[in-house]
């Protein structure tokens, strides 16, 4: 007996230690391996570089460095996060927008001449079937995204007789077509200033080279813009960060172009710009809201590994979906509106601190290849700045326009406009907007358009959903909950002047209570 047990304690001893050399030599091999990886991108890299035109050289040579620095870290680090080491936020991670402390009518103009507003205007309208950048789509009375934030900001400079200027992030799919279209505001008195973001090359997703062979290649599918993390580095490279730092500007708010509630909040520049009881101002603050079932898949924030995280959906490992989309565990979510310091910029981005998590986003060519694209997240710099902090904000602050059904809600009476800026309108009785699903009839705006020969009235619309072969005529009031449904085959027409009040309406166009 005792022989047996030395035996087998004997057995499990030498398994212990062949399996410590089997994980040693497993690790060492994959980081060989991965030793190796690099190199062979570096090696591509210089190739891509070396193909640059004369006088593009540097320029090539900064941007192919910041991809070598991002692969290498997608190499090192997980792509997904370790669910159970979620801590619990801290207390005041989160501060209520209600308790800011008030701003002093004095200090306004003073506050205003430090800060920069950033648009992210890198995105194509693609997804809502619209070509060029997303920011040129017609969102009220046929003014474009760009329209109103131009509105919104020379509405501010006139208000406190300031000069913020605005400054729009491109990337290469929306740069030309927006300089052209700045051309249109040469009267407008907002000083607008913009630059690129950083192009990177798309890789294969077996041999993870870039797909480019040289860098004027003319195949555009062989590069991406890297996300809106790109910001930071790419606001330094282009020389605005220096430039504006020499101005005595001190922050910049920077967000999404199609959130239309992204306005330059006042009491948030305060709380940012001056310190309070004794606590030194945040460098970074990153404004959350209230999720609903609506907001899915919007980022949220966590404590990880003892620091504020951001958490997109993409690092959440499959068996959590389900959990983190939930609105009991995870209640906020990141709107990206984001307010940060312009010396903290310097100082991260100068000492090569910022250490972004990298998104994995897979894509399948038209060709039939499968590439992959690394990409970063603006807010996920919160944990590379101190004293971050989020605020949770009013709804509000958070109009964004991802498909045509948010196009619905703000082109409808629901809103009103001011001079850019969309607030709920006073005629609501309640302060919720209604949510609306579209079929995919709606999902391109040409078509979403052509469908509404007038936008409904939905002042006391909650819920609506259509589906199928639907078509809306004039004056067509649309209240409670209501759901229309073509079966395949079947058209409906909503006649001109309809009221449809908790009605089902099904393929054969009866109309039943609900
Ligand atoms: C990928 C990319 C996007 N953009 C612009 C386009 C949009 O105006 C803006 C946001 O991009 P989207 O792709 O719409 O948003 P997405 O990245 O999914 O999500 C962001 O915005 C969400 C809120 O809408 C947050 O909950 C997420 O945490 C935040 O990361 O950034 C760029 O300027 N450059 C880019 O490379």
């Amino acid at each position: 007996m005792e022989q047996i047990q030395t035996k087998t304690m004997s057995r499990t001893r030498l398994e212990t230690e062949r399996d410590a050399a089997a994980l040693a030599s497993s690790e060492e091999w994959k980081s060989s391996t991965k030793r190796e990886t690099l190199g062979a991108l570096e090696q591509e890299l210089a190739r891509l570089v070396a193909s640059a035109k004369e006088g593009e050289t540097e320029g090539a040579r900064r941007e192919m460095s910041g991809f070598r620095n991002l692969f290498s870290r997608f190499l090192r680090a997980k792509t997904h996060i370790e669910w159970k080491a979620i801590q619990p936020l801290p207390e005041g991670a989160i501060r209520p927008y209600k308790q800011l402390p008030p701003v002093s009518e004095s200090h306004i103009t003073q506050m205003l001449s430090k800060l920069v507003v950033v648009k992210l205007n890198g995105g194509l309208g693609t997804s809502m079937g619209c070509k060029g950048p997303k920011s040129v789509i017609a969102v009220r009375n046929d003014l474009t995204f760009l329209d109103l934030t131009m509105q919104q900001i020379q509405q501010l400079n006139r208000t406190y007789n300031v000069d913020v200027p605005l400054v729009l992030m491109n990337s290469f799919n929306t740069d030309d077509d927006t300089q052209k279209l700045l051309k249109k505001y040469a009267n407008v008195k907002v000083s607008v200033i913009s630059f690129c973001q950083s192009r990177y090359p798309r890789i294969n997703k077996e041999t993870l080279m870039p797909i480019a062979k040289d860098m004027g290649t003319a195949d555009m599918e062989a590069w991406y813009p890297p996300g809106h993390g790109n910001f930071y580095e790419a606001f330094a490279n282009s020389g605005l960060l220096d430039k504006f730092l020499e101005q005595g500007k001190e922050y910049c708010f920077l967000s999404n172009i199609d959130n239309m509630g992204a306005t330059v909040d006042l009491n948030i520049l305060n709380f940012v710009l001056n310190s309070s009881g004794g606590q030194e101002p945040p460098e970074f603050v990153m404004e959350v809201t209230d999720k609903t079932r609506a907001d899915v898949k919007g980022g949220t924030l966590i404590q990880y590994e003892d620091k504020l995280m951001l958490l997109e959906i993409a690092q959440v490992p499959k068996d959590y979906v389900d959990e983190f989309k939930s609105i009991s565990k995870f209640r906020i979510f990141n709107t990206n509106n984001l307010w940060a310091s312009l010396g903290a910029i310097r100082r991260v981005v100068s000492n090569n601190e910022l250490d972004m998590e990298v998104i994995v986003n897979p894509k399948h060519l038209d060709r039939g290849m499968d590439v992959i694209q690394l990409e970063t997240a603006a807010g996920a710099a919160i944990k590379n700045f101190k004293n971050s902090c989020g605020i949770n904000v009013p709804r509000s602050r958070f109009l964004p326009v991802k498909k045509t059904s948010d196009l619905l809600l703000l082109m409808s009476n629901l809103y009103d406009i001011d001079n850019g800026s969309l607030t709920l309108s006073s005629e609501r009785s309640f302060p919720t907007t209604p949510l609306v699903k579209l079929g995919s009839s709606f999902d391109k705006v040409k078509d979403y358009l052509a469908r509404f020969q007038g936008i409904p009235d939905l002042i006391e619309l909650d819920h609506l959903t259509v589906s199928g072969d639907v078509w809306f005529g004039r004056d067509v009031s649309l209240k409670g909950t209501v759901i229309i449904i073509a079966n395949h085959g079947d058209r409906i027409d909503v006649a001109p002047g309809t009221i449809l009040e908790n009605k089902i309406v099904s393929g054969n166009l009866r109309i039943l209570d609900h």
